[in-house]
């Protein structure tokens, strides 16, 4: 009975239903308005608030590098964003993901168990150079999320593209994204090589990986 009760309990939602197609047909997926003007306002109010309190640090690569050599290859500073110290922007940033992650693990069998976030910004000049999301000997990283918070006049003038390398029969194409506010773009961590490009203008964001242990 009580397994009847949870099957009754599944409503198919055609967002995710989407999302899990693209993935599963092309690596990667790309929402736009994932969330709202008012969510984006508000995460894009705490980022910079945290920003303005100095809590981020230079973004580095695994630990042993040094820092001109981090410089060459990726010039935005984060801030991970901890679910149980979350605000109130946060809280509704968790709420969308946890959402999106139950249905996952209840339709995909991905076994996502873990998740980490950080908030990104991206000053001026600064990019991330083609890269693979997953470390060496460290494959927990399945999805890669990435949320835009830019203002709602972002231009494509203003840089900061993120390219995804597809394959396509064995030739490399150019999936060009530009980050506009409330995008959300999912992929797969361990099969798609991305960069972000120059920025002209302090680009906002937060990123993310949702991982199987
Ligand atoms: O901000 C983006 O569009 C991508 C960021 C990224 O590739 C990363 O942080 O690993
Ligand atoms: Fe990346």
């Amino acid at each position: 009975m009580n397994q009847l009760f949870e099957a009754l309990d599944f409503v198919e939602n055609p967002l995710y239903e989407q999302i899990i197609d693209d993935i599963g047909k092309q690596k990667y997926a790309i929402v736009d308005h994932f969330f709202s003007t008012e969510e984006v306002d508000a995460l894009r109010a705490s980022i910079l608030e945290k920003h303005e309190e100095d809590a981020f640090k230079k973004a580095a690569i695994g630990n042993k590098f040094d820092e001109l050599i981090v410089k060459s290859i990726r010039g935005d500073v984060i801030l991970w964003i901890e679910e149980a110290k979350s605000n109130y922007a946060e809280g509704l940033f968790f709420n969308k993901i946890n959402d999106l992650v139950g249905y996952l693990n209840k339709t995909c069998f991905l076994g996502i168990l873990h998740k980490e976030f950080h908030y990104a910004i991206y000053p001026k000049a600064t990019f991330y150079k083609r890269h693979l999301d997953t470390f060496k000997n460290d494959d927990r990283r399945k999805l890669s999320f990435v949320c835009y918070l830019n203002h709602e006049d972002w231009q494509p003038e203003n840089g900061g593209e993120l390219v995804l390398y597809l394959d396509d029969n064995g030739q490399e194409v150019e999936k060009v994204v530009y980050p506009f506010p409330g995008r959300v773009v999912i992929f797969e961590s361990q099969i798609l090589e991305h960069e972000v490009k120059p920025v002209n203008t302090k680009r906002l964001s937060i990123t993310g990986w949702l991982k199987t242990r």
